[in-house]
């Protein structure tokens, strides 16, 4: 790299392979009339992986936001190896060797990865910026992080960023890493370079808090375990530990996932002819595909690829370089976004707070934008209405007024879903499940496929290829530059289609450059 030499001050990282037990006790925080954490009491051993599961809205995010300093609590004590300590911002829990890996990443994306990796560093505007580079590569390869010190961040996928962060995290010293839910939205393989991170971390005896959702990622990863509902801790269980247990003890019950009816019907939605999609990054060519209403099409492949372009064409958001796009038997290729619109067609993006939501609205103002006007004016009684029957229905938990960002990751989601339109031709869900818990992913895919009965296509992305075999008809796998052909979901296992997304296509992608 083209390193600047004229930042004269040199940073080292502290390699410090230091342990810590962290101790929360009787941590309380009220948001308004949400008593988001209860009494909380955790203990994480040092060179230990602590997982901390809970449904949509335990809590879970409060309290990590607690102990890294980005809430302040209202009663409660941490200590560190024995010893109270106060935090009462983000700096002053760095300050004390704790850090917390987001949801969303905390960084500048119009900066590039090593600008980034500098964030937070004490004189880092002054910096050797050579000695900077060194270092980052040092420890990027510690992990078999694969990242370019020069890409703008904007480039990057979410577990590239997560990567990063993470890399941030530990050059200023971090002992103490919380993730909060952090294999939301990474590929399997980037899941596999994480949890392989956080072993290696914790070997090192820095203690590591693992916030999820997900069963099987605590398993596989943790050594204990502690859950939260309403606010409370309601156990403490060594790992591994039976997921209907967890489920009990997360939910109060057991879950039955739904069954998912035929629901295709012979009438075509969609048809693709010919397409091909390109950005600066990527160029694909899409087999031809046509779609059944009620009929559920997964894409699958890694984060970033070519799935999302396909979504964004249907959605009228992206143009294609060549081919047609006919919805409903009429010809939308050469027509804007707003007669998608009309069309019947309806986006949910992935990015619920960037693309989907738009943070310092509340929910009716939400409901009271995606309401057509009445005249001139806004009717904020009638909307009121529809705000709160809309909560009622998606079950949100949150009150008309709530600022959306304010909501719980899950929440937001049950929002998005509500703002939807009904009836619509053809749905194209972004990740429809991320973030969710277990309870909240069965809701979800119960209100897809009654829009499915009543005729909707659905075309959806996901990283979770079980969720891809389970509620798919038909998926299309996409690796880099090739695409496959449709494939019926039931020639198909989770491990085909891992190995396709991994590049082996085999006869399926032979299929798709005879007809293209
Ligand atoms: N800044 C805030 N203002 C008001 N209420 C909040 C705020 N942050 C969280 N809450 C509320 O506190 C409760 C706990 O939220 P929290 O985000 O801690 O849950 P969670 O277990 O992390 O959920 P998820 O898994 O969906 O992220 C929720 O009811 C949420 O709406």
């Amino acid at each position: 790299m083209k390193a600047k030499s004229f930042y004269p001050l040199a940073f080292s990282i502290p390699f410090v392979a230091s342990a810590m037990k962290v101790e929360l006790q009787n941590i309380c925080k009220r948001f308004g009339t949400v008593q988001a954490n209860d009494d909380v009491s955790l203990t994480v051993e040092a060179g230990s992986i602590h997982g901390l599961l809970g449904e949509n809205g335990a809590g879970k995010s409060t309290l990590v936001k607690v102990l890294s300093g980005f809430i302040t609590r209202d009663r409660g004590t941490l200590l560190l190896d024995g010893r109270p300590v106060e935090v009462k911002t983000p700096a002053d829990a760095i300050a004390v060797g704790i850090g917390m890996l987001h949801q969303d990443p905390l960084d500048f994306p119009p900066l590039s990865v090593l600008d980034n990796f500098l964030v937070g560093k004490s004189g880092s505007l002054f910096t050797n910026r050579r000695q900077a580079f060194r270092d980052f590569q040092r420890l990027a390869a510690q992990f078999n992080f694969a990242l370019n010190a020069n890409e703008k961040v904007s480039n990057l996928t979410v577990g590239e960023r997560q990567q990063l962060e993470i890399l941030r995290l530990l050059s200023l010293g971090v002992k103490t890493l919380i993730l909060d839910e952090p294999t939301t939205g990474i590929s399997a393989s980037q899941k596999d370079e994480l949890f392989a991170a956080a072993e290696q971390l914790a070997a090192q005896g820095k203690s590591i808090i693992f916030v999820s959702h997900k069963l099987e990622d605590v398993n596989a990863l943790c050594d204990r375990v502690t859950v939260m509902r309403h606010g409370q801790v309601v156990g403490n269980l060594e790992i591994p530990c039976p997921d209907e247990a967890l489920v009990e003890l997360m939910f109060g019950r057991e879950l039955a996932p739904p069954v998912k009816p035929k629901t295709r019907q012979d009438a075509i939605a969609l048809e693709l002819k010919t397409i091909s999609l390109s950005t600066d990054r990527l160029s694909v060519k899409i087999p031809d595909l046509t779609v059944h209403q009620g009929e559920v099409i997964g894409l699958a492949g890694l984060e970033g690829g070519g799935q999302q372009l396909l979504l964004l064409l249907c959605a009228g958001l992206l143009k294609a370089s060549s081919g047609t796009i006919r919805v409903n038997d009429v010809d939308m290729t050469a027509k804007l976004y707003r007669e998608y619109l009309t069309a019947g067609i309806g986006y949910s993006p992935a990015d619920r707070l960037r693309d989907g939501l738009i943070r310092g609205l509340s929910i009716h103002e939400h409901v009271a934008l995606r309401t057509p006007p009445n005249g001139f004016f806004v009717d904020w009684k009638g909307t009121l209405e529809k705000a709160l029957h809309a909560i009622a229905l998606f079950n949100i938990r949150g009150k008309p007024q709530t600022h959306v960002e304010r909501l719980s990751g899950g929440n937001q989601q049950r929002t998005q879903l509500a703002l939807l339109p009904v009836p619509l031709n053809l749905l194209l869900m972004e990740h429809p499940t991320r973030g969710l818990d277990i309870e909240s992913v069965l809701w979800v895919w119960q209100q897809l496929i009654a829009r499915c009965e009543g005729g909707t296509a659905i075309i959806f992305t996901s990283s979770d290829l079980d969720e891809i075999m389970q509620y798919s008809d038909r998926v299309i796998v996409f690796s880099g530059d090739v695409v496959s052909e449709p494939i019926d979901v039931a020639e198909l296992t989770v491990d085909r289609l891992g190995q396709m997304i991994g590049g082996k296509m085999g006869a399926q992608s032979q299929k798709l450059s005879v007809s293209t």
